[in-house]
């Protein structure tokens, strides 16, 4: 019999994953799963429960909570040679990754596509020795998520990184790099950069429009040094996808990218905190089978 194991987060978001318990478990055991479950209990917990759901040979690993617990659950997976398949049950505030592989929001049919979904590699980002599955970033506009109380996060969930952000705006500096991606450089000043694995990340459904979590590649996206003006000119071109072919935006694909700074630069990785750079970002292709919602999805590419 093939073995589940669900790792929620019972503080996540409005609790629903704790109040659906019975459903996930019960729709698990009918598709023919013996389901068990792990309820996290702090920092690292969903990362070592599902190491130790690998090493016990579970078939289902179920990553359900917000990116916070998706993240820690890639990261006790991705180190493991035996990897289960992952899914995924959006419990939290802001659930950016299961929107971008467009998992639906209600418990209740994210649960269906866990037994009718069909199974689907994705590509997995390291850096370091940690990893991650939607976005890296770092620069002194990648640093302003943090700064939202997470109260206020609960409360009004997205549109507090952009009312808190826009407060910090006029505070950013630019911070000297080298990138080197794939055997091609550049040097300047920035004001961040983005190594993306899906194309939709924190609401802009277009940020990364190549990107696909399939490809084997990331996509790079470099704001050059600018003014407040141009900031918030590139955030609004940013949410229609507009933003690419602006003066002062590189962007472009690669697997490996090695960024290098004087100054001291916080890595964001799936928008938790991820340590400091210097390091390189490298694509795991294919490392992570998962199960996704059983029609065309924009975030992979068609292979067939
Ligand atoms: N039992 C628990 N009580 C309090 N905090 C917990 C518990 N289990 C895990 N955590 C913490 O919750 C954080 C992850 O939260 P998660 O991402 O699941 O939800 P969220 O913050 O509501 O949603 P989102 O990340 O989508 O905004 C981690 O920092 C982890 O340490």
């Amino acid at each position: 019999m093939k073995k589940a194991r669900l790792i929620y987060n019972p503080s996540s978001g409005r609790e629903q994953i704790k109040k659906h318990l019975p459903y996930i478990l019960e729709t698990l055991e009918e598709a023919g799963y013996e389901a068990s479950a792990h309820a996290t209990t702090g920092q690292d917990s969903a990362k070592h429960a599902a190491a130790l759901a690998c090493e016990r040979g579970f078939d289902l690993i179920i990553a359900a909570g917000g990116d916070g617990t998706i993240h820690e659950v890639v990261n006790g997976m991705s180190e493991q040679e035996n990897r289960p398949v992952l899914g995924v049950l959006p419990g939290g505030t802001t659930n950016d990754f299961a929107r971008a592989l467009h998992i639906p929001k209600s418990i209740e049919e994210a649960t269906k596509i866990l037994v009718n979904g069909r199974e689907q590699t994705v590509d997995i980002g390291k850096v370091g020795s940690k990893y991650f599955i939607n976005i890296a970033g770092a620069g002194s506009l990648t640093e302003l998520t943090y700064e939202v109380p997470s109260r206020l996060k609960t409360m009004m969930g997205q549109v507090a990184y952009y009312v808190k952000g826009f407060e910090k705006l006029p505070r950013i500096k630019p911070t000297q790099v080298t990138i080197e991606y794939d055997g091609k450089w550049f040097e300047g000043e920035i004001m961040l950069f983005l190594v993306s694995n899906t194309n939709s990340v924190g609401g802009f459904e277009k940020l990364a429009p190549d990107a696909y979590l399939n490809d084997g590649m990331f996509d790079l996206l470099i704001v050059k040094k600018t003014n407040l003006a141009d900031v918030v000119r590139i955030t609004s071109a940013a949410l229609r996808g507009d933003h690419i072919n602006d003066d002062k935006v590189i962007y472009v694909q690669a697997s490996r990218i090695k960024v290098r700074s004087e100054d001291d630069m916080q890595l964001n990785l799936d928008g938790e905190f991820g340590g400091s750079l210097p390091d390189e970002f490298v694509n795991l292709h294919n490392h992570i089978n998962m199960i996704v919602p059983n029609k065309k999805l924009s975030c992979f590419q068609e292979l067939y």
